[in-house]
């Protein structure tokens, strides 16, 4: 059955035309008459259906297609190819009544507007152009400047902010129209830790609260495993995984980490191999060898410290991101 509202893209390709032109003098003169084009393909038939409140993390190596697929999802750009629709429209149509029911964050421009303007008018004219009733805004942006902590921003202007504080207030610029749908492009993107960790936690609020949908693209793979339930991979334009986080990572590693620290210095017990860094051995064991290997360790030698845990989410993702051709 069609889902009437979400996102739902049929075969979307986006072809770019890129000139090029040899470096040098000569070169730029004979490419006024003479302009070769390259043709890049940023999407190749991609199909994708997100339901209402769903929060999807869009991953994919430097190229992807990644910030295209979302531009085209928020109306920006026009797909070469395939069909696009969001809240059961064409985004790129345009429509006001659609526009305010879409919101575009990227952490690498987070505000746009007029850099001369104080956070608060830069929020009370985005009310304006997105047609919030007064008490409405007001309401909103209570709770936004509550979740944000950005009270203090509210009467600086754009252009002296910080840019984890352009950040948060960008954030606050995008959903104080409370947008049905979100598409974040690496929100977290040059944060310190606490910005990071703080705009991870306000966009959890944020999507529980209002039931927004939500795609976020994030090279950070924390904020993808934290927010996202469901991830999509991309490369090369083309999608390679659709699933839960989980599901992509076992397809390259079957094994955990079980790190170990033992009295005096001893050597592992025999028929056990580990690495030793700072005084700890780091055994990459079978996942089902976990408990038995977790036997022979206390069985053959006096145990100080152990845990066990998956290998960092970034090295598998280096490794899922090694095995597609660049
Ligand atoms: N405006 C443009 N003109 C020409 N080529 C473009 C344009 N925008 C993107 N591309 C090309 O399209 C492909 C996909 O780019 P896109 O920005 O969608 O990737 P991405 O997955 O978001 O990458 P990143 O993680 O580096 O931001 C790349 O090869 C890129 O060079």
């Amino acid at each position: 059955m069609t889902e009437p509202l979400g996102i739902r893209a049929e075969s979307l390709s986006m072809t770019y035309r890129v000139p090029v032109r040899e470096s040098g003098l000569g070169a730029a003169f004979r490419s006024l008459w003479r302009r070769q084009i390259r043709t890049v393909t940023a999407l190749d038939a991609v199909d994708l259906q997100v339901r209402p409140g769903e929060s999807v993390g869009l991953i994919g190596p430097n190229g992807a297609g990644k910030t295209t697929l979302m531009k085209i999802l928020a109306g920006i750009l026009k797909p070469t190819g395939g069909t696009a629709r969001v809240l059961d429209q064409d985004p790129f149509q345009r429509r006001p009544e659609q526009l305010r029911r879409i919101a575009l964050v990227r952490g690498s421009q987070p505000l746009g507007g007029a850099p001369e303007l104080t956070v608060m008018d830069s929020l009370r004219y985005q009310g304006l152009v997105f047609d919030v009733p007064p008490a409405r805004f007001t309401q909103n942006l209570d709770e936004l400047v509550e979740l944000l902590g950005i009270g203090r921003l509210l009467d600086r202007q754009v252009r002296a902010l910080s840019l984890g504080e352009r950040m948060r207030a960008g954030l606050a610029m995008a959903l104080v129209y409370r947008p049905q749908v979100l598409f974040l492009d690496e929100p977290t993107i040059g944060l310190d830790v606490s910005a990071a960790v703080r705009t991870r936690e306000f966009l959890r609020k944020y999507v529980v609260h209002t039931g927004a949908t939500m795609i976020l693209t994030s090279h950070y793979m924390t904020d993808v495993a934290e927010l996202c339930p469901r991830v999509v991979l991309i490369n090369h334009g083309t999608k390679l995984y659709d699933g839960d986080l989980t599901g992509l990572t076992d397809r390259v590693r079957h094994d955990k980490l079980v790190e170990v620290r033992l009295a005096d210095g001893a050597a592992l017990p025999d028929g056990l191999e580990g690495v030793e860094k700072n005084g700890r051995y780091e055994l990459s064991v079978a996942r089902d060898q976990v408990a038995p290997t977790i036997g022979r360790l206390l069985a053959g030698a006096t145990v100080l410290d152990l845990s066990v845990r998956e290998a960092p989410l970034d090295v598998l993702m280096d490794e899922i991101y090694r095995r597609e051709p660049r």
